[in-house]
């Protein structure tokens, strides 16, 4: 067995080597910065070697500093979620494939089904619209509110809600174009129906004043 001697340099500069490992040396180790410099000198390989292991450790440390920045960019980037239709969504209504609409959100909640507390039921009857009422309404707690972050998938197109406002505006259009028809007619009938009627009772009244002063001409001039 080697009878080795390991001794630490520490240098001025607060960098330190081994003076040796695992041999016999008779120099003693350096102590001072000049014999440190001297030291190095006089073993250019152990010195290379120090060197190495310095620049390696270097190349970790900046390394790690790199992962880290990344993280943090990656962190501070806005993250793209996918959008979907309320059409979409609705497809997937079955026990094999289940989506639901939680405040504007999309979760597939397809793996949850069976554990989910409150039945699987409850979840397969709040797909195709929006169940965010229905979920608040069962007070789902904060467990169960980061529960559901795994379920995410994306969030609701809410362009593609317009499926009420189309009916609506349909009645809206449909009052409108009756409205119109009904107005239309009245403006036919004045002008179709009024005049001549008009016409008849004008003449009717002259009629009838004629009559009767021709009446009262022929009882004057009778004896
Ligand atoms: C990803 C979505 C959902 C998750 C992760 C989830 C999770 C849970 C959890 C953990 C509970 C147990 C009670 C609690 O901790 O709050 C629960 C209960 C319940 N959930 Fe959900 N839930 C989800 C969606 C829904 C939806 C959309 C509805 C309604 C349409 C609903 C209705 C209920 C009901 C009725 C209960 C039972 C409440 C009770 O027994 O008091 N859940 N849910």
């Amino acid at each position: 067995m080697s009878s080795g001697r390991c001794s630490v340099v520490v240098g001025s500069d607060g960098h330190y080597g081994f003076s040796s490992v695992g041999r016999k040396s008779s120099a003693p180790p350096p102590t001072t910065a000049a014999s440190v410099f001297d030291w190095r000198s006089k073993n250019p390989k152990r010195e290379e070697a120090r060197k190495g292991r310095r620049r390696s450790k270097k190349k970790k440390e900046k390394k790690k500093k790199g992962k880290k920045k990344a993280l943090a960019r990656k962190e501070k980037m806005p993250t793209i979620t996918k959008l979907y239709s309320m059409e979409e969504v609705s497809k997937h209504n079955t026990n094999d494939d289940c989506w639901i609409v939680v405040n504007g959100n999309v979760y597939d909640v397809t793996m949850y089904l069976d554990e989910h507390p409150g039945g699987d039921d409850v979840l397969l009857a709040a797909t195709g619209k929006d169940a965010t009422e229905d979920f608040e309404d069962a007070g789902h707690s904060k467990t169960a509110r980061d529960l559901m972050q795994e379920y995410f998938i994306g969030e609701l197109d809410t362009t593609t809600l317009i499926s009420t406002p189309i009916a609506e505006l349909e009645i809206f259009q449909k009052d409108k174009s009756s409205s119109d028809f009904s107005s239309k007619l009245m403006s036919k009938a004045v002008q179709y129906w009024a005049f001549p009627a008009a016409i008849i009772g004008i003449s009717v009244v002259a009629a009838i004043l004629c009559t009767q002063l021709a009446n009262t001409i022929l009882l004057k001039l009778l004896p």
